[in-house]
C-alpha cells in the first residue's frame, strides 16, 4: 500500500555501542545506522544478545559502552518507539478489543481505531473474545495490532513472526512496507525470514 511520508525524518545511529547484561558482554563496537524508511534484521544463534540490543536501544537495559542517537528527534514531540517484547502482554478477563483499547490508551491513541487495527491483524471477529483465549499466533497478531493504534516512528520487535502461520507473516511484511512507507523505522530480531523491502541484515556472535 503507499502511504505518505507522516513521520518525521529520524536516522537511528549507535557509535562504538557495547551491550550486555549479567555482567557479560554480547556485542560490542556496534555501528548502527538505520535511516527513514529501512529496517535493520537482528540474527544470530540463541543467547547471541538481540533482545538484549533491542532492550538496550529502548533505553530499558543501560549501554555498557558507546552511544545511541535519534538524530531529528523532537523532544517535545512524545514518545517515538515501540518495543514489543517476544511475550505478547494479554491479561486473562480482558477482551480482545478491549486489551487494544487498554494499550491505546496507555500508549496514546494517535494511529488506527482498535477495531480497524483488529481487522487489519486478522482477528476482527474476535473481538469480544477474552484474550487470554487466543492462539499462540492470534496473540501475536493482537500485539502487531498494539503497533498500529499508537502511531510512533521506530517499532523495535523482538520475534514479531514467532507463531505466525504463512499469512501472519505476508502481514508483519506489509505492516513493515507501510510503515517504511510512512517513514518509520525498524530494528527485528528473527529467527526467519522476514519478506519486505527495505530490510538489511547485521548478524551478531555468541554461543548457543
Ligand atoms: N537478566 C539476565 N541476567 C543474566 N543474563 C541474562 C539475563 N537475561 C538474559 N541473559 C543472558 O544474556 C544472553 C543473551 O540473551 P538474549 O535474550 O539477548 O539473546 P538472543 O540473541 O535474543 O537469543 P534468542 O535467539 O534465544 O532469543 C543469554 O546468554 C542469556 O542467558
Amino acid at each position: 500500500m503507499t502511504q505518505r511520508q507522516v513521520f518525521p525524518r529520524l536516522f537511528l545511529r549507535t557509535s562504538d555501542l557495547a551491550c550486555g547484561r549479567g555482567g557479560m558482554v554480547l556485542a560490542r563496537n556496534l555501528a548502527l545506522a538505520v535511516a527513514p524508511g529501512t529496517g535493520l534484521l537482528l540474527r544470530g544463534p540463541n543467547g547471541a544478545g538481540k533482545s538484549t540490543l533491542l532492550l538496550t536501544l529502548a533505553g530499558l537495559l543501560p549501554p555498557l559502552a558507546g552511544t545511541i542517537e535519534i538524530e531529528g528527534h523532537d523532544p517535545e514531540a512524545g514518545k517515538i518507539l515501540h518495543h514489543c517484547g517476544h511475550r505478547n502482554a494479554v491479561r486473562a478477563r480482558l477482551g480482545v478489543a478491549e486489551t487494544l483499547k487498554f494499550w491505546a490508551a496507555i500508549n496514546g491513541a494517535t494511529g488506527m481505531p482498535a477495531g480497524a487495527a483488529l481487522e487489519r491483524v486478522g482477528l476482527g471477529r474476535l473481538a469480544r473474545l477474552d484474550a487470554a483465549y487466543l492462539s499462540a499466533g492470534q496473540q501475536r497478531r493482537l500485539a502487531l495490532a498494539r503497533l498500529l493504534v499508537s502511531r510512533r516512528p521506530l517499532w523495535l520487535l523482538d520475534e514479531p513472526s514467532a507463531a505466525l502461520d504463512a499469512e501472519g507473516q505476508a502481514l508483519l511484511g506489509s505492516l513493515l512496507e507501510e510503515h517504511f512507507a510512512a517513514g518509520g523505522l525498524a530494528v527485528i530480531a528473527t529467527h526467519d525470514a522476514i519478506a519486505a523491502d527495505g530490510l538489511a541484515t547485521l548478524t551478531l556472535g555468541g554461543a548457543a
